[in-house]
C-alpha cells in the first residue's frame, strides 16, 4: 500500500509517453477543463472504495465471487432511466441466480458511470475511401462519421463527469429505494425473456425465492434486510486528464483515491510496467483490476503485482484474464500457478469477451456465445486443476434485447446482427444470453462447492 499522499502530475504522466491518448489541438482548453474537473466534488466516497477492497479480499480468499458487467462503451445518449434500470435489472437477476443457486456471496460491480473512453486497435477508420480519426468513446469524440464529430474535444470530459454523476445518482436511488428489494425478484425479468428457456428457468428460481421469503416473514423475520444491495461502479482508467483530475486526497486517511469510480482497471493495451497508467494507479488506494491477454507471461503478471501492490494488500489486485477460448487452457495455468506460488493472493476474474471477437461475413464485429461459454469453462477448468479460486466474471452486456453476439438460446445467426446492433464499440451479450451465462456459471460454482465439500464422493450436479 502506498502510504504517501503523492499524486503524479499530468506533466509527469505525459512524460511517460502514454498510449491510447487523445490528441487535443488546444492545450489551453484542456487545462481549463482539467481545472474545472478538479473543483468538482468526488463521484464516489473513498470509504466505499475501502469497503469494496475488503470485499475483493474475500474474492481473493475464495469466499466470494465477483460479477462485473455493463456496456463496452457507455454513451451520453444512453444515460436514460430505461437504459440504466435495464443494466441494473440484468445484473441483479444474474446476481440472484449466482447467489441462490451457487450459494456464494456475490460482489456486484457495474461497468458504468465512467466507461466512456476506448482504446482502439487503429487510430483511424476508413469508410468508402474517407479516413477519419477512430471513435475513442464519448469521452474523446463523437461516433458520427464526420470530421467535426471525430475531432478530439476536451469539453467532453465535463460531459463524462455529468453523465457519470447522473448514472450514479439514479443507480443509488434504484438500489436503495426499493427497486433492488429481493421481493421484486420477478420484476427484474423483462417481458422479452419470460418465454425463453433462460427466462423460464429464472421465473422458476424467482418463485422459489419468493416462497422462501414468505416463509421467513411468516416465521416473524423482517425481510427488510433484503431491501438494498451493495453495488459499485467501475471503468477503465484510460483518460489521464479525467482520472488524474479526479484523484483526490481523502480527508480521513490523507491518502489519494481516484474518486471517479470505486474500482478502476488498466487495459491490456496500457498496462506497460513503466507506463503512465500504472504510474497513476499505483498511487491511488482504490481496488484495481489489470487485464491480462493471451501473450501475458507469469513474470509480467508478477511484476505488475509488485508494482501496483508492493505490500500484498488483501483485495488490492484483481487480474482480469481475457485469453480467448482457444488459448485460455494453454496460457492461464502458468500465470496462475506462478503468481500463487509466489505467495500472492490476487482475485482471478474471467473476461470471456475480449479474446473472442471476430468480424462476421456481413462486416459486424461480433462474438459467439459458444466461445464465451468455452472460455469461462476453460477458466474454471484451469482453477479446478490448480486448486485456486475462480473469483468472478467480467462481461460486456446490456439489459436490452440487442443482437450483437451470435448464438445463445435464441440461436442468433450473423444475418440477425443487423436487427438491433446498437453498440458503438464491442458486441454485448443481450439479457437472455447474460442470464444463460449466469446459470452456466452457477452450475460450475455449484459443482466446485460440492466437490470441495465431498472431495472423494461422486456427486450428481444439482438441477435448479
Ligand atoms: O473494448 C475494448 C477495445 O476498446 C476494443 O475491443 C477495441 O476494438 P477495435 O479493435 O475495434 O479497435
Ligand atoms: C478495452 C477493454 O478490454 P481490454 O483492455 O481487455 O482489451 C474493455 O474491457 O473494454
Ligand atoms: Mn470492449
Amino acid at each position: 500500500m502506498s502510504e504517501s499522499s503523492y499524486i503524479p502530475s499530468l506533466a509527469d504522466l505525459h512524460a511517460l509517453k502514454p498510449l491510447q491518448q487523445p490528441t487535443y489541438p488546444d492545450t489551453a482548453a484542456v487545462e481549463q477543463v482539467v481545472a474545472k474537473l478538479r473543483r468538482l466534488p468526488p463521484l464516489v466516497f473513498a470509504g466505499e472504495c475501502d469497503e469494496l477492497r475488503a470485499k475483493m479480499a474475500s474474492v481473493a480468499a475464495g469466499e466470494a465471487f465477483l460479477l462485473q458487467g455493463g456496456d463496452c462503451a457507455e454513451t451520453f445518449d444512453g444515460v436514460t432511466a430505461d437504459n440504466i434500470s435495464g443494466k441494473l435489472r440484468v445484473l441483479l437477476s444474474m446476481a440472484v441466480v449466482l447467489t441462490y443457486a451457487a450459494q456464494v456471496p456475490i460482489v456486484k460491480v457495474g461497468r458504468l458511470a465512467g466507461q466512456y473512453t476506448k482504446p482502439r486497435s487503429s487510430d483511424t477508420e476508413t469508410r468508402d475511401g474517407v479516413t477519419l480519426p477512430a471513435y475513442r468513446g464519448d469521452a474523446v469524440n463523437g461516433f458520427a462519421f464526420t470530421p467535426q464529430a471525430r475531432a478530439h474535444d476536451p469539453q467532453r470530459l465535463l460531459d463524462v463527469y455529468n453523465a457519470s454523476a447522473a448514472t450514479l445518482n439514479l443507480s443509488r436511488a434504484f438500489l436503495t429505494g426499493g427497486f433492488a428489494h429481493l421481493r421484486s425478484v420477478h420484476s427484474w425479468n423483462a417481458d422479452f425473456v419470460k418465454n425463453s428457456a433462460a427466462g423460464q428457468r429464472y421465473e422458476h428460481l424467482a418463485s422459489e425465492i419468493e416462497r422462501a421469503l414468505a416463509f421467513m416473514v411468516a416465521c416473524g423475520i423482517d425481510d427488510d434486510v433484503f431491501r438494498t444491495v451493495d453495488f459499485y461502479a467501475s471503468h477503465e482508467a484510460l483518460s489521464l486528464e479525467y482520472e488524474q483530475a479526479l484523484t483526490r486526497i481523502d480527508s480521513r486517511t490523507r491518502l489519494p483515491y481516484d474518486v471517479s469510480g470505486h474500482f478502476l482497471w488498466i487495459g491490456e493495451r496500457t498496462r506497460q510496467l513503466d507506463g503512465a497508467h500504472v504510474e497513476l494507479l499505483r498511487h491511488v488506494r482504490n481496488p484495481l483490476g489489470v487485464k491480462l491477454g493471451p501473450t501475458t507471461t507469469a513474470d509480467t503478471a508478477l511484476q505488475l503485482a509488485d508494482r501496483l501492490d508492493p505490500d500484498h494488500e488483501p483485495g488490492r489486485i484483481t487480474f482480469i484474464t481475457r485469453m480467448g477460448a482457444g488459448r485460455v487452457r494453454d496460457v492461464l495455468p502458468d500465470v496462475v500457478k506462478k503468481v500463487t506460488d509466489s505467495g500472492r493472493k490476487v482475485a482471478w476474474v474471467c473476461d470471456p469477451m475480449h479474446g473472442n471477437t471476430f468480424e462476421a461475413a456481413n462486416g459486424y464485429k461480433t462474438r459467439a456465445f459458444t466461445d464465451v461459454i468455452d472460455e469461462v469453462n476453460g477458466f474454471f477448468d484451469v482453477h479446478d486443476e490448480l486448486g485456486t479460486w475462480p473469483g468472478g466474471v467480467h462481461v460486456e452486456l446490456t439489459g436490452g434485447d440487442v443482437t450483437e453476439c451470435v448464438g445463445g438460446g435464441d440461436d442468433l445467426v450473423e444475418a440477425d446482427l443487423v436487427n438491433r446492433y446498437e453498440t458503438l464499440c464491442d458486441p454485448r451479450l443481450n439479457r437472455n444470453q447474460s442470464l444463460e451465462l449466469a446459470f452456466m456459471v452457477a452450475e460450475r460454482l455449484t459443482d466446485g462447492r460440492i466437490r470441495r465439500a465431498n472431495p472423494v464422493q461422486d456427486y450428481q450436479p444439482i438441477d435448479f
